[in-house]
């Protein structure tokens, strides 16, 4: 698997295509084209191409993709049929939506708990996930094998939560919070801010009203900030 080769960008996309396939093959579609995947994607054919490009050799040229072989590839690539277990610490506004969202688009990702420091919140389940103390994290780390964390907690609780999760063997984090975290090099962390996001799209209306959007404008938040 050519894994460490692969830009950013173009992992955040696998998803994508391996969701859409997995749709084309529930019903029967055998070739698919990257014209026919830009269509629904909203994804320029010449990225889509590139995307799999370092994939390998996945199809010829004018003959479309294998629709079995690409999604059979994804699984493998993406490890589609493990399922990562990740935790959600700090259950308010954000929180709980996320607990109620978990997700469910992705077969591999799965909320297995919430954690409050709130006594309020802790002891209720949202949507089935239930919400424990914070010193139940430890515990519930070690069980359900988790690495990964998402941090909506407030600003001013973000670092020391961050240090928390990664003391007790956290490596991934995508953090809610505005807070720019500090942590070894070996942990990755993914900023997620909407207001950003939002800023981002009115700077773009302002001033650049009449272009041609071209592929900025379907850019998502599955674009690689960096
Ligand atoms: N990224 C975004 O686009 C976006 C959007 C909205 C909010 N936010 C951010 O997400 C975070 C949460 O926002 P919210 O509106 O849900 O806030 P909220 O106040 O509703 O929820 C925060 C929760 O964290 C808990 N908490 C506080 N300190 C804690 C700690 N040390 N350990 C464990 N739990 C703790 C609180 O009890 C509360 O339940 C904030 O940092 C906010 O700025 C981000």
């Amino acid at each position: 698997m050519p894994e460490n080769k692969i830009p950013q960008v173009t992992a955040k996309r696998l998803p994508l295509y391996y969701r859409y396939l997995e749709k084309l093959h529930a019903i029967g579609k055998q070739r698919i084209s990257s014209a026919d995947l830009s269509d629904v994607l909203h994804i320029d054919p010449a990225t889509i191409r590139r995307d799999f490009s370092y994939l390998g050799e996945l199809g010829k040229k004018g003959y479309g993709y294998n629709v079995t072989y690409l999604l059979q590839f994804l699984r493998d690539f993406l490890k589609q049929d493990e399922v990562t277990n990740v935790v959600l610490v700090g259950v308010g506004n954000l929180g709980t939506a996320l607990l109620k969202y978990n997700f469910y688009r992705s077969h591999n990702t799965k909320i297995v708990a919430g954690f409050d420091k709130d006594p309020n919140k802790v002891g209720k389940d949202v949507d089935d996930i239930p919400v424990y103390s914070m010193d139940r994290l430890s515990e519930v780390i070690k069980l359900h094998n988790v690495e990964v964390a998402i941090l909506t907690v407030p600003l001013n609780a973000a670092q020391s939560t961050a240090e928390f999760l990664i003391s007790e063997g956290i490596r991934g984090i995508l953090n809610f919070t505005p807070a720019r975290l500090s942590v070894p090099p070996n942990v990755r962390i993914h900023n997620i801010d909407l207001t950003i996001e939002l800023q981002t799209l009115i700077y773009f209306l302002k001033n650049f009203p009449e272009d041609d959007l071209g592929e900025n404008g379907k850019e998502t938040l599955t674009k690689e900030e960096s």
